[in-house]
């Protein structure tokens, strides 16, 4: 049996005076992915948050095993580097090779300040840093916003590729992804 990388008991989130969602439990092991849907505000950061250990749950248990890469609409990368040296600083912290900027179609832009990317390249350099963590268990707030149809292809390929390596990912997210065999959850 494979040891799931991440576990959560009957988690609950209350914002705002608010409920946003209750009785939350679910397995991820190596190889699985979750999308996580719902309306604006219904509370799909916040869940990511907590399961980053980022936000307290109100209520129940999130036990993680490995470590985890985070990303939301923040990017993470120096904006004043040129991209191959903000990422090749993430690579270096758990000493992984480098990203091939390949990877996301950025081959081309190693040399530009991070700062002067366009959206959907920053979306795609976030990408590039997540996969430079080398971490199993991959966090993903929104990380379609902004890439174009190509972009999105290019995601749900490095997202596949992951899974097959032996990690999982929790996706969230307006659109419908195609991240075959994930299991669902509507908040
Ligand atoms: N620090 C906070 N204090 C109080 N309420 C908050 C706080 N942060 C978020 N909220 C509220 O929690 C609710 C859920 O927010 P969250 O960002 O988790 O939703 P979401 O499903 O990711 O939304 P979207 O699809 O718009 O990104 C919202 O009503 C929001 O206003």
């Amino acid at each position: 049996m494979t040891a799931a990388l991440l576990e959560l008991t009957g988690v609950a989130c209350r914002r705002g005076g608010r409920m946003l969602f209750q009785d939350v439990s679910l397995t991820l092991s190596a190889g699985e992915a979750l999308l996580v849907t719902g309306a604006n505000g219904s509370g799909k950061s916040s869940l990511l948050r907590i399961i980053a250990g980022l936000l307290r749950p109100s209520a129940g248990q999130v036990s993680r095993e490995g470590r985890i890469a985070f990303a939301d609409e923040r990017h993470a990368l120096d904006d004043a580097a040129p991209l191959s040296v903000a990422l090749a600083r993430w690579a270096a912290l758990d000493r992984n090779p480098t990203t091939s900027l390949d990877a996301v179609g950025l081959q081309d832009l190693g040399m530009l300040p991070v700062r002067l990317l366009s959206t959907g390249q920053r979306r795609r350099a976030a990408l590039a840093r997540v996969m430079a963590t080398g971490a199993p268990l991959w966090i993903l707030d929104e990380p379609d916003l902004g890439l174009d149809a190509e972009g999105c292809h290019l995601l749900e390929r490095r997202i596949a590729a992951h899974r097959a390596a032996g990690g999982a990912a929790i996706v969230a997210s307006h659109r419908a992804l195609d991240l075959p065999g994930a299991a669902g959850l509507r908040l």
